[in-house]
């Protein structure tokens, strides 16, 4: 919690503005900042200084994992947070590859699950590396990506956070996630939980002990309608004692997590926060 403030802080202080053609507002922003969650000890990096949606955040990340490529889909197993994406963005609207009303064209899940190969065909990354850590297995590119330039121009958005390497030191699984733009006040409470509950869920079904896992973002930017909030508001209050993560042990395997599993198969417990606090979004 303390790394997000520190973080949230640095942009105030230190964050220069920078104009944003896709959004058309100005962001305050920083390069680089590196967060890092004990998956091990149980640190799970939920935002105590307003109330977290977290399940959202959980529901999104079974999305991704699912190759989920449309917002009615995101919507049933808990999260709304594709709908602006896939409905309220002009040049989506316009775009020959949407498919209609919630679709979210060629994204996250649906790149990495069908990840296109040159010479025909495609792979799916997360079943060859759940395949191959099972086994003991780490080939040093055990590589999650959604990153695919050659399509970007088929989806409603390019992946932000966009790779997931995980890593085996004997029976212990690390995970280094890479974003190249981060929307502090309201992506990152998201991202960070999915990083930790990426790292707990695969070494779940796996058979492995989670270890650490490593965020590392690039543009970490605040939009200028969400400066005061943050400023005024999040930043006068006092973090709060963080809260446990528990996840239904009786997840096994990949199919589960494809088939039957939904947000309700993991609990934060003694969870405590501030008041919420309603960031404005930009689409
Ligand atoms: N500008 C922007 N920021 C993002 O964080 C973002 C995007 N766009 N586009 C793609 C996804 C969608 N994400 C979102 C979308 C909405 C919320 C949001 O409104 N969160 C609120 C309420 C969540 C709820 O009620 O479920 C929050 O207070 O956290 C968060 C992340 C993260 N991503
Ligand atoms: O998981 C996510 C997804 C999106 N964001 C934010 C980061 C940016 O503010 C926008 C994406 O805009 P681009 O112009 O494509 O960079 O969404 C996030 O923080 N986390």
């Amino acid at each position: 919690m303390r790394q997000y403030l520190d973080l949230c802080q640095r942009i105030i202080n230190e964050g220069v503005w920078v104009e944003n053609d896709r959004t058309g507002k100005r962001c305050l922003t920083v390069i680089n900042a590196d967060l890092t969650y004990d998956v091990a000890a149980g640190d799970f990096p939920l935002v105590t200084t307003r109330k977290s949606f977290y399940k959202s955040a959980i529901a999104e990340m079974l999305g991704y994992i699912r190759g989920y490529d449309n917002a009615e889909q995101f919507r049933k197993i808990g999260t709304k947070t594709w709908d602006a994406n896939a409905n309220d963005n002009a040049a989506w609207l316009e775009n020959p590859y949407r498919k209609g009303t919630d679709d979210c064209g060629f994204i996250y899940g649906k790149v990495g699950r069908n990840f296109p190969k040159p010479d025909g065909g495609s792979i799916d990354l997360l079943r060859k590396i759940v395949d191959d850590l099972t086994r003991g297995i780490d080939d040093r590119g055990e590589i999650y990506t959604f990153y695919h330039p050659g399509a970007f121009h088929m989806g409603c958005l390019r992946p932000c956070m966009y790779s997931h390497h995980f890593s085996l030191l004997d029976d212990t699984l690390y995970l280094n996630s890479t974003q190249r733009s981060c929307d502090v006040p309201l992506g990152l409470t998201f991202n960070m939980v999915q990083v930790y509950f990426l790292l707990a869920i695969i070494a779940q079904i796996t058979g492995k002990k989670p270890g650490k896992a490593y965020h590392k973002i690039v543009n970490a930017h605040i939009y200028e309608d969400q400066i005061e909030l943050m400023r005024d508001v999040q930043l006068t209050r006092e973090p709060l004692p963080l809260p446990t993560f528990k996840i239904n042990p009786d997840i096994k395997t990949l199919e589960d997590l494809e088939t039957w599993v939904s947000t309700d198969d993991f609990e934060v417990e003694d969870y405590q926060y501030h008041a919420p606090i309603q960031y404005p979004f930009s689409v």
